[in-house]
Order: C-alpha cells, then sequence, then structure tokens
C-alpha cells in the first residue's frame, strides 16, 4: 500500500473504530435509487397505502404525513397527492421513506430487482469488516429500506457485514446534532468514526460533529465540485480509502 497517490486518511487521535456510510451515491448508484427504486414507489405507493390503510403500522405513518404537511383533516386521497408530490421533490420525509421502503420489499422478494451495490464497496466493506472495524449504514432511505438494499443485493446477503442502521429517525443528514446522536448511541467519540459520502452539506454536518469524513465522488463532476470544498478527502471509489 505505498502507493503515493493512494488517499491515507490519518487518524486526528484514535484510529478509525467504525465507518458509517451513506447509501445512494456512495455504495450504490444514484441512477438505481432514481430509476428503479423511485419510480417503483411512484407506481405503487398509491395502491399499496389505500390497501393497508387499516394496518396500524401504516395508518400511524399516514397519521405523521398529515401532521408534517399540517394538514391533519384532510383525508386519504389527498394523503396520497401529497405522498406523490414529496416523491417528485425526493423530500426526506421520515414517513415518506417508511413507506417506500415497505413498498420496494415487494420488488425485491418478486425479483424485480435486486440492490445495486459498486464492486469497490462490496470489497472495501469486507476487507473492513474481516479488519474487525465495525460498519453502519446511515441513509434517507428507511432502515428497512437499507437492509432490503443490502439484503437483496447484486452480491446476495450482505447484512452480515453491517453492525447496525440509521435513518432520519436519528436526524436528517445535512444536522450536525445527527451526527453527535449516532456518536452517542454508538457510544464512541466522534474523531473515532469516519463518515463516507456523496454529499458536501452532508460531510460538513458531520466534519462539525468532530468525525472524520471521506467524500465518496464517483463522476468527475462531482469529483470537481468536492475537491473544491476542500474540507474533505475525496476518492472516486472505496478501493482509494485506506484505514490507518
Ligand atoms: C435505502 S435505499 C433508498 C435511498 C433513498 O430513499 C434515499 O432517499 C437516498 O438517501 P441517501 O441518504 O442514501 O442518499
Ligand atoms: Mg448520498
Amino acid at each position: 500500500m505505498n502507493d503515493p497517490d493512494r488517499l491515507r486518511l490519518e487518524e486526528p487521535t484514535p484510529d478509525v473504530r467504525a465507518i458509517i456510510t451513506d447509501i445512494e451515491g456512495t455504495t450504490s448508484d444514484i441512477a438505481f435509487v432514481h430509476d428503479v427504486l423511485f419510480p417503483y414507489a411512484r407506481e405503487y405507493l398509491p395502491e399499496f397505502v389505500r390497501a393497508r390503510a387499516d394496518d396500524p403500522e401504516v395508518a400511524a405513518l399516514v397519521e405523521d404525513v398529515r401532521n408534517e404537511a399540517d394538514a391533519t383533516d384532510v383525508d386519504l386521497d389527498r394523503v396520497i397527492d401529497i405522498l406523490g408530490q414529496w416523491m417528485d421533490e425526493d423530500r426526506k420525509s421520515t414517513p415518506l421513506k417508511a413507506l417506500q421502503g415497505m413498498v420496494w420489499q415487494q420488488g425485491y422478494t418478486d425479483g424485480d430487482f435486486t440492490g445495486h451495490v459498486y464492486d469497490d464497496a462490496v470489497a472495501s466493506m469486507q476487507a473492513w469488516a474481516d479488519d474487525r472495524r465495525a460498519l453502519y449504514v446511515y441513509s434517507s432511505g428507511s432502515v428497512t429500506a437499507q437492509r432490503l438494499l443490502f439484503t437483496y443485493s447484486d452480491h446476495g446477503d450482505l447484512t452480515d457485514l453491517f453492525s447496525g442502521y440509521f435513518d432520519t429517525r436519528i436526524g436528517p443528514k445535512k444536522k450536525i446534532r445527527s451526527y453527535k446522536a449516532i456518536a452517542a448511541e454508538l457510544g464512541e467519540p466522534p474523531s473515532s468514526l469516519l463518515f463516507l459520502s456523496d454529499v458536501g452539506d452532508e460531510l460538513d454536518a458531520a466534519a462539525e460533529a468532530g468525525l472524520q469524513t471521506c467524500w465518496v465522488a464517483r463522476d468527475e463532476d462531482t469529483q470537481e465540485k468536492a475537491r473544491m470544498n476542500e474540507r474533505h478527502p475525496v476518492v472516486a471509489s472505496f478501493e482509494d480509502i485506506e484505514l490507518i
């Protein structure tokens, strides 16, 4: 590992004890999320919500949508319209994400698609797990959706690699407090945690919380933007990350 171009993450104080990774754009292709998962949810979420409206879990999420939309008196059809609008906006709403995850379950189990995970992400995550580094996911997709993607991945079931999952129930991904809450939940000093993402605002928030960060910029446009930010080490793939 003496390649001078290889990114080495020097430890501020302790070594990296745990890695927390984003999914969309980081472990997995943005196109899989936007061209496969989102259209599937756009098509099947309305009938899913109607069919399961009396299920207590779905009913509670529908109520959460009404509250988040500040529309407490609206009927189910209006809630479904709101969810459609939020999907069009790619709003990172916790109840929407929970409902999407429940809808995707059908797609994965029917074999309509498998979860895309980059080859380099699989290889590095396997090596880190072998090296006894704990690996966590933090995504706006619900924990259910995260588990599904890695259970039904292109590479088979990868869930053994992960020690835990966080979604927006711990807080939004662009807020400093979310990363502090994750560190507190893991019982680790923030500086011993490494957060991987393709989004600068998420990395900025993590760095402000004291985490080590790495910008996974998989295409040239993102690499240029990432390098201009200058706050985070930049890699084109997980292969370029060398942990000390
Ligand atoms: C868990 S796969 C679905 C991803 C998703 O719904 C999403 O909004 C992407 O969020 P991320 O935080 O992984 O960029
Ligand atoms: Mg992302």
